[in-house]
């Protein structure tokens, strides 16, 4: 289903300034639905139960939280109060941290009568800055796009990415998907299998829609696809993006990126990982010390989506005992570059 005239920025103010409207992904793509948070308890419950989710847009709405929680209470106690409840909604994507630390950094010494609109300007400027840096990657990624185009200039390009690193995961354009956007603009003839993404579908849900919007040829496959269509020369490069990248280089990224970095690693095929300076953790010296999030069982065990007639159901998928751990460890030896918006860089 395409959805015309979805895209726009991610997050944006509210008329009154008081708050931000996102869009809720759990209706995607079937529903098109802008909400409002207008205080620090429901920007919490958007990161946590995933209206919102990809690591820049939580640590965007994380900003805001913040802000919205001074608003509420500018005292030390209010900060203190509103940094512990949006830090805790989700634990694997550092810009989470990165951005509630920048935010309560640019308040701390300030009146309290001062705190919130300061808070609400920087909160705008992380958005800002986000889509910046999330051009900046496409630039880069465009060019080397170009490259690998060159080397078989006779058939489209093809590009394989695993959940959603695209604009509803970002404040505009995406990580992985900004060189795909921006190549396709350009002309060179780009086609992107979509992971499915499993338990959560960010693949088939999300990544596929914004791709459709966009006009670029793309093709779902199931999650463990990827190894065959690798195996028979139909991947050019994978690109994915990421939730943390720690000292050493290694990538956290949604469950599933391990097995496609060493299916990529045994076929010879490019794999990389596309990040803004946010998403960097040099605090963290490896992957091995990364808290992975484990979410709810019943997101193996049931599936939403419209029946036949249009109708949202919830059917089981088994009874058996399940377990959900979100995302893994890619390790830096399997990662061929990082596409930042410094350029392409063999090390982070
Ligand atoms: C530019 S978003 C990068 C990552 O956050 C993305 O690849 C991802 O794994 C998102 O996971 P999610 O659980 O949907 O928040």
């Amino acid at each position: 289903m395409i959805l015309e005239g979805a895209h726009r920025r991610s997050i944006a103010r509210t008329a009154d300034g008081a708050g931000v409207a996102i869009l809720d992904q759990r209706l995607l793509p079937w529903e098109v639905k802008w909400v409002e948070l207008r205080d620090a308890a429901t920007a919490a419950a958007a990161i946590r139960e995933m209206w919102t989710r990809g690591a820049p847009m939580i640590g965007a709405t994380a900003a805001y939280g913040l802000a919205m929680a001074l608003a509420d209470d500018p005292s030390d106690a209010g900060l203190a109060a509103g940094y512990d409840l949006l830090v805790a909604t989700r634990p694997t994507a550092i810009n989470l941290r990165w951005a509630l630390d920048s935010v309560r950094a640019h308040v701390a010494d300030l009146a309290p009568a001062e705190r919130a609109a300061a808070a609400f300007a920087r909160a705008d400027a992380i958005a800002d800055e986000d889509a910046a840096l999330c051009r900046a990657i496409g630039e880069h990624g465009l060019a080397l796009l170009r490259t690998l185009h060159a080397r078989n200039p006779h058939r489209p390009l093809n590009i394989l990415t695993h959940c959603n690193a695209g604009w509803l995961a970002t404040v505009d354009y995406g990580t992985a998907t900004a060189p795909i956007y921006l190549a396709h603009d350009a002309g060179i003839p780009i086609h992107v299998w979509v992971d499915e993404t499993r338990p959560r579908n960010q693949g088939a849900l999300l990544t596929a829609f914004e791709l459709a919007n966009h006009g670029v040829p793309h093709t779902l496959v199931a999650d463990n696809a990827g190894g065959l269509l690798m195996m028979e020369g139909q991947v050019d490069a994978v690109i994915v993006g990421t939730d943390r990248v720690t000292a050493n280089g290694d990538v956290c990224n949604k469950i599933g990126t391990y097995l496609k970095a060493l299916a990529a690693h045994d076929n010879g095929v490019p794999f990389y990982v596309a990040l803004p300076y946010t998403t960097f953790d040099p605090a963290t010296a490896t992957g091995a010390d990364i808290p992975i999030e484990e979410r709810s069982a019943d997101e193996v065990k049931w599936l939403t989506g419209p029946d036949a007639e249009g109708m949202i159901r919830t059917v089981r998928v088994t009874g058996s005992p399940a377990a959900n751990p979100a995302f893994d460890v890619t390790p830096a030896r399997l990662v061929t570059a990082y596409i930042t918006e410094r350029g392409v860089l063999d090390k982070v």
